[in-house]
């Protein structure tokens, strides 16, 4: 006996030229079995549904109108992309999402045409449009291009920016605003506020008078259907001025779950000649058509494997304290002995563990929604005035505050403490999330003190520490995941500036570890240990300033010399090798080795598979070692 489809209309569809054929009466069916398609692989993989289930309508209803992938669709971010993957050929591999070897969980240039635009950091969208929409005109390519960017997305500068250079030119944009009222937490700030207002003081726009608004370029027998569409009207609205004073033809707020308002409006866009850019205000719900998404308190933004029927996600039970959570709990430490402590995040108070710091001190605690830039220089205004500001920033977001970073905080040697959550490689999220640079980007500055904690009491040392650093910038990063268990204090310790540690003494190989890796080397100096080779094993500590000191023993009492850290080239393998070189250390036969992470982008995977491909665990610390030495193996075993 043959099962019925659960997804009929949608198995026929495998792109975006195949749902153009339907019938739009269809279409409601089709993205019925499109949320429920969503659903199903996010159940199987985990990952960000909730933003992808606010906008299935919208993404049925711009391929249905569009000719994609010739017009180009540019989601920002990439997280909400996933109905879109399905309709552009890819759902047979929709259950591979963010595992290795499969599907990106954002747009990815090299995974589909329909992805004209990679993603995954936020609020890109409207200038690679405009962008693209240039390089289009100027071609003599008529081509729509089409950015779909989130209310949260809306509040980073960089959209300002591209409005700003947008409305002044007569270029055809078109700009949709995906206003669903959440960021991964609920969004903050004052254009957050004016997008509530806009919504509450009208409600949706009528069909009427969206063919109003397109009086010039409505065809008429749509403006007899919008006028018979009266009973959605509830009031006229003053919602786009703010983007109609940036020089945008603003369209809305409509209903971007109701197909029978988004097609005309996007159709009129479609056919329109008329030039310069347009922005179009739909009004969806994040984890819209799913109960459990819709009721929860983060609308499940980001989930883990989890039951259909229930919705209840498999968390796994943690067999350590994360990271986050003792960053949290060091600064609340720090805090409760020193009024001066505040902390910032930009819209990641979860991610970050300001959300627990904030519970414990409101007043102490700020969410300046996505806008890395202005975090880091308002931590540079209150570090002026004598606070102690700890911007708690992943280190892949603070790439985009690097500017911030040298000119408002390295250059006037103000105390800002940089907490960077998620260094190393990610996992899931792949290259665009991994935490590889921050070592590097940050170790050519001078006057900044940078730290790396081995496990998470030594991340609860560097709070401190980072505390009582007062005339310079300081920097802490630390990886995502669980810790290591083991004991923690109430209160983190002050470290002696630029000191390392050794953790196990040898005679022959030295590893010195920055960072978490130092486990992995642990277990690399028992090995080798069985090898015969006696092995050290030292906790730098600090990448700046380097314990030159315990850098000169080691090079100086040992024949073999690594050094391991989860980050990128030019990092404090490159910062030791710099400082052996200029004291003339390397003259003398030391054989040393950095590890750090190859010079390729790593997609995403399991952190582990992640960190066997850059080969940084144990095994490749012996075969370094090993292979340094000039022995094999077997040999070495003897
Ligand atoms: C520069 C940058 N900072 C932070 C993030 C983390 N982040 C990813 S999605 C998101 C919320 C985006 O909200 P919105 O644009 O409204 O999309 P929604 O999830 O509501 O659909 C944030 C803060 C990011 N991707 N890029
Ligand atoms: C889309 C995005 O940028 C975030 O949702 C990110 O995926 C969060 O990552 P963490 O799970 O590491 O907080
Ligand atoms: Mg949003």
């Amino acid at each position: 006996m043959t099962v019925a489809s659960k997804t009929p209309l949608l198995d026929r569809v495998t792109t975006p030229a195949q749902l153009r054929q339907l019938d739009p009466s269809d279409l409601r069916q089709l993205a019925h079995e499109l949320r429920q398609e969503t659903i199903d692989a996010v159940s199987v993989t985990g990952g960000h549904l909730g933003a992808g289930l606010g906008v299935v309508e919208l993404t049925t209803a711009i391929h249905y109108v569009f000719d994609t992938p010739y017009d180009r669709l540019i989601w920002d971010v990439g997280h909400q992309a996933y109905p879109h993957k399905i309709l552009t050929g890819r759902r047979d591999r929709i259950r591979t999402l963010r595992q290795g070897g499969g599907l990106s969980g954002f747009t990815k240039r090299s995974e589909s045409e329909y992805d004209p635009f990679g993603a995954a950091h936020s609020s890109t969208s409207i200038s690679a449009g405009l962008g693209m929409a240039v390089a289009s005109e100027m071609q003599g390519r008529k081509r729509n291009v089409i950015a779909v960017i989130g209310d949260g997305s809306m509040s980073a500068g960089m959209a300002y920016e591209a409005m700003n250079n947008a409305g002044s030119m007569d270029t055809r944009l078109i700009v949709i605003l995906n206003d669903n009222d959440m960021s991964i937490a609920p969004p903050v700030g004052a254009l957050s506020a004016y997008l509530s207002r806009s919504i509450s003081s009208s409600s949706f726009r009528s069909l009427r008078h969206l063919a109003k608004d397109f009086s010039k370029i409505l065809p008429s027998g749509l403006q007899r259907a919008a006028q018979r569409a009266e009973e959605y009207a509830r009031g006229m609205i003053s919602g786009g001025t703010l983007f109609e004073e940036l020089g945008f033809y603003y369209v809305g707020p409509i209903d971007g779950h109701n197909l029978d308002h988004l097609l005309p409006v996007l159709q009129n866009l479609r056919n329109s000649d008329e030039p310069g850019p347009v922005l179009v205000h739909v009004v969806t719900e994040k984890g819209h058509g799913y109960p459990p998404a819709e009721k929860s308190a983060d609308k499940y933004h980001g989930v883990v494997k989890f039951d259909v029927a229930t919705g209840i996600q498999q968390k796994s039970t943690p067999k350590a304290p994360s990271y986050t959570s003792v960053y949290a709990k060091a600064l609340i430490a720090e805090a409760k002995a020193d009024d001066r402590v505040v902390a910032v995040n930009a819209a990641m108070p979860s991610g970050t563990g300001l959300d627990i710091f904030g519970k414990a001190f409101p007043d102490r605690c700020f969410d300046v929604a996505i806008a890395e830039q202005h975090a880091v220089t308002f931590c540079a205004g209150m570090a002026c005035e004598g606070l102690k500001p700890f911007a708690t920033i992943y280190s892949t977001f603070l790439q985009r505050g690097y500017d911030q970073v040298v000119h408002d905080v390295a250059i006037q040697s103000l105390p800002v403490r940089f907490a960077m959550d998620r260094a190393g490689l990610v996992g899931a999220d792949g290259a665009t999330h991994a935490g590889s640079f921050d070592i590097a980007y940050l170790g050519c500055l001078p006057n900044f003190v940078l730290m790396a904690p081995s496990d998470e009491a030594e991340l609860m040392h560097m709070v401190a520490t980072a505390a009582a650093i007062d005339d310079r910038p300081s920097a802490f990063r630390y990886p995502r995941g669980e810790g290591y268990n083991v004991p923690l204090p109430e209160r983190g310790t002050v470290l002696e500036i630029g000191k390392g540690r050794i953790i196990r003494e040898g005679t022959k190989v030295a590893l010195l570890s920055y960072g978490t890796r130092l486990q992995e080397c642990l277990k690399a100096a028992d090995d080798l240990a069985a090898k015969g080779l006696s092995t050290t094993v030292a906790d730098a500590r600090f990448c700046k300033p380097l314990d030159t000191d315990l850098v000169n023993r080691l090079a100086r009492e040992h024949e073999v010399l690594i050094t391991i850290e989860e980050g990128s080239i030019g990092g404090f393998g490159s910062h030791v090798l710099h400082h052996l070189a200029t004291v003339g250390l390397l003259d003398s036969g030391l054989k040393i080795r950095p590890m750090v992470l190859p010079d390729i982008f790593i997609d995403h995977d399991s952190p582990q598979k992640q960190y066997d491909l850059a080969r940084l665990n144990a095994i490749h610390v012996v075969e370094t070692v090993l292979q340094c030495l000039g022995v094999s193996q077997s040999v070495a075993q003897q």
